[in-house]
């Protein structure tokens, strides 16, 4: 079945325990926090602080997105304030290898988030090390950009690299402008874990967001 998770980056900031809560009773899978440090992207979030406030709010896996640079500096505060999985992008990772191992050594789950423009050999010798691969559908940094659909090819190339490295077990994540109709367009092309923020948290009746991306 395909994991739905919600993007807090789009809910209300006010009163992050509230939207949490909501997403869990509307049938969310995980929860998609996104981490931005106004270098590696233009936009800043919050912290391992926030992360840490808000874990009480809900059960839900919580999946972080590390849109930073020297994202290893962050590690051991994400675990403690309650990540369940660490995403971060090789292009903030001058040895991407070194630092799957760290989160690995943590005992939380990696993943590897590739830009538009990041080709998928540079998850060659590395496959080993995480349980997803998040193909961005638009370039990081904020929410409601539209999806761009020259991502479709690259998820297909995914899928057949995983399947040759024996890897079919790796969720394959998108993030970034899926909606209903962009959502039919990845599930088809490999994708079996979706972030969507803009469209969930605007949406009238949340459930029904959730149930239509499924
Ligand atoms: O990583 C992200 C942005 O860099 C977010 O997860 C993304 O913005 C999701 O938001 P939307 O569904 O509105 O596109
Ligand atoms: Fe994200």
């Amino acid at each position: 079945m395909t994991i739905i998770a919600p993007s807090i980056l789009a809910s209300d900031f006010s009163k992050l325990g509230e939207e949490l809560r909501s997403i869990d009773e509307a049938g969310a899978d995980w929860v998609h926090i996104d981490i931005m440090d106004n270098h590696f992207v233009p936009n800043l979030t919050f912290g391992p602080p926030i992360v840490s406030m808000i874990r009480a709010s809900t059960k839900l896996m919580f999946d972080v997105h590390l849109m930073v640079e020297k994202p290893e500096t962050l590690f051991l505060a994400l675990k403690a304030a309650g990540a369940d999985r660490v995403t971060v992008h090789p292009e903030a990772c001058v040895h991407l290898d070194r630092t799957l191992t760290q989160i690995g050594e943590l005992g939380i789950k990696a993943g590897v988030a590739l830009n538009p423009h990041t080709p998928l050999s540079v998850l060659e010798y590395v496959l080993d090390k995480v349980d997803l691969v998040l193909i961005m559908t638009i370039n990081p940094g904020f929410g409601g950009q539209s999806f761009m659909p020259s991502m479709l090819p690259k998820l297909r190339q995914l899928r057949e690299m995983l399947k040759r490295h024996g890897r079919d077990d790796v969720y394959v994540q998108v993030d970034g402008g899926i909606n209903r109709e962009t959502a039919a367009l990845v599930k088809e092309a490999g994708a079996d874990s979706l972030v969507a923020g803009t469209y969930i948290f605007n949406h009238p009746n949340r459930r029904e967001a959730i149930a239509s991306l499924r």
